[in-house]
């Protein structure tokens, strides 16, 4: 081999050698003790992976024992940063010139989120925290160089002023941060200050609520219990059962171990109301997993009688079978098998009760989930509503005449809920809207209609809706 070409390929492997270093350092530990750089890993990953911001979260947290103070401030920059994401690109435009890399791009997000939003964070301290993520990361130093320079040009000019935005569907799709075209059909189905209420409650952290298991104690006793371990809770003033936890992770007391209480979001409490369930019946819960309306309505019915709980999915019957058994609800038969099929499956008019607690498009947890916002389409409504109409099909047949039938979603769309109700209803003559006279007196639009959207903004919970049917035969 000559001199020439000896050289040349021992640039090359240098080269190589280099780009593999680099790679490296383009990938760090999820976490080395730099919170920023950890919530920086995770919003890569929700984006490139579809991961699942919560979840994602929690097994950061939980697999390196991030301690309270440092997950308190994870938590708030993941969250906050994807909440904004779209506020936060308006704020960058300006500064931005060709092409950035995903993960320089989701930095900025991070460091100017922190000085447009977080007080407690100093100004410079986000910027040099920026500038050291980007040297440590980056395969050349111009990166850090741009990363430094468009947020002190942001600094020093201030962020963009949203109020000029003439159209205003515009402004508060940015204001918010949620897809124009989403809060166009808001609009258009709920009204203005419906939907700006709505996008202004989905970035604020969501309320931590438990339901008290009656067979094992009263709602006093439950909130007497987990004040004996110095839990800072109270009791709800819409559901009977519920609390509302102030301080503390209700997941790790004695009274959940106990199976005393159950973390459950508020507004999923009312389809065990709307079910109407008595001690003895014979009770279908289509779509069960992870179980916890099944064991509501398990408690409702006082643990006597049948209660069958089906899900598509083998893997979650386990998750359905250990909330029994921690509640102590012996009554639940969970069983794997597609809400579709179920027709052919259970003996015709077999069931007093059915709840059909459909997979939905999920709008209503946005504030658990602040990423659903971005990736949901129109298409996903259209396909949504055409499982749950074949969901609610197979549960009429299934259904006793004079029985009731129940369905819910935790979205807010209109072709989904109010959409999947009307198809329904056209489709079975003999099915009539129920209103539930045994609901909460704080829930008047359920006792009278036997149909109700619920909004975050309302009582501060998930986004839900209910529909409660009898079937007159
Ligand atoms: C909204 S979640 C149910 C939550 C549950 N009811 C609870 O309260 O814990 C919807 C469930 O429907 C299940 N699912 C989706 N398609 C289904 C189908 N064709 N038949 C039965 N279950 C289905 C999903 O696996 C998911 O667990």
């Amino acid at each position: 081999m000559s001199k020439i070409k000896t050289e040349k390929k021992r640039e090359r492997q240098a080269a190589h050698a280099e780009r593999k270093a680099n790679k490296k350092k383009a990938k760090p530990a999820i976490w080395d003790g730099n919170v920023r750089d950890a919530a920086l890993t995770i919003l890569l990953s929700v984006d490139q992976n579809q991961a699942y911001s919560n979840l994602l979260l929690h097994q950061t947290i939980e697999k390196y024992k991030i301690d309270k103070k440092d997950r308190g401030l994870l938590t708030e920059l993941t969250y906050g940063t994807l909440q904004y994401k779209m506020t936060l690109d308006f704020y960058l435009e300006p500064y931005v010139r060709g092409k950035l890399d995903e993960w320089v791009r989701w930095l900025l997000r991070l460091s100017l989120y922190q000085i447009a939003y977080l007080d407690k964070i100093p100004d410079h301290a986000a910027v040099n925290e920026a500038v050291e993520i980007a040297k440590h990361r980056a395969r050349h130093r111009g990166v850090s160089a741009t990363v430094n320079g468009i947020l002190r040009s942001i600094l020093r000019e201030g962020v963009r002023d949203t109020t000029s935005i003439k159209d205003d569907a515009t402004r508060i799709s940015i204001e918010t941060s949620h897809p124009e075209w989403l809060v166009r059909r808001y609009i258009e189905g709920f009204g203005f200050e419906k939907t700006e209420d709505l996008l202004i409650e989905n970035n604020f952290p969501p309320l931590q609520t438990v339901r008290v298991n009656s067979m094992k104690a009263d709602t006093t006793k439950g909130l007497e219990t987990l004040w004996a371990e110095e839990y800072s809770v109270k009791r709800s003033s819409t559901i009977p059962e519920c609390l509302h936890i102030i301080e503390g992770q209700p997941a790790r007391s004695k009274a959940f171990a106990d199976g005393v209480i159950t973390i459950q979001d508020e507004s999923s409490m009312i389809p065990a109301y709307a079910l109407d369930v008595k001690p003895g019946m014979r009770v279908f819960d289509m779509c069960a997993a992870p179980g916890g309306k099944t064991t509501h309505i398990a408690e409702k019915m006082n643990n006597e009688g049948e209660l069958i709980a089906t899900d598509l999915h083998q893997h979650k019957m386990k998750l359905i079978q250990q909330n029994a058994d921690r509640l102590g609800l012996s009554v639940i038969k969970p069983e794997v098998l597609d809400g579709r099929k179920a027709k052919d499956h259970f003996e015709k008019e077999s069931f007093d009760r059915i709840l059909v607690d459909a997979p939905c498009s999920g709008l209503g947890v946005i504030r658990r989930k602040p990423d659903i916002k971005y990736t949901k389409s129109v298409e996903d409504f259209a396909s949504l509503h055409a499982i749950q109409l074949d969901l609610l099909d197979s549960a009429y047949e299934l259904l006793k005449v004079q029985g009731k039938m129940v369905y819910s979603t935790c979205t807010i769309d209109k072709m989904e809920n109010d959409g999947t109700v009307e198809a329904f209803l056209a489709k079975h003559p003999d099915m009539e809207l129920a209103p539930v006279e045994n609901a909460p007196e704080a829930l008047p639009q359920l006792r009278e209609n036997g149909m109700m959207q619920v909004f975050p903004q309302d009582f501060n919970s998930d986004g839900f809706f209910v529909a409660a049917f009898v079937k007159k035969g």
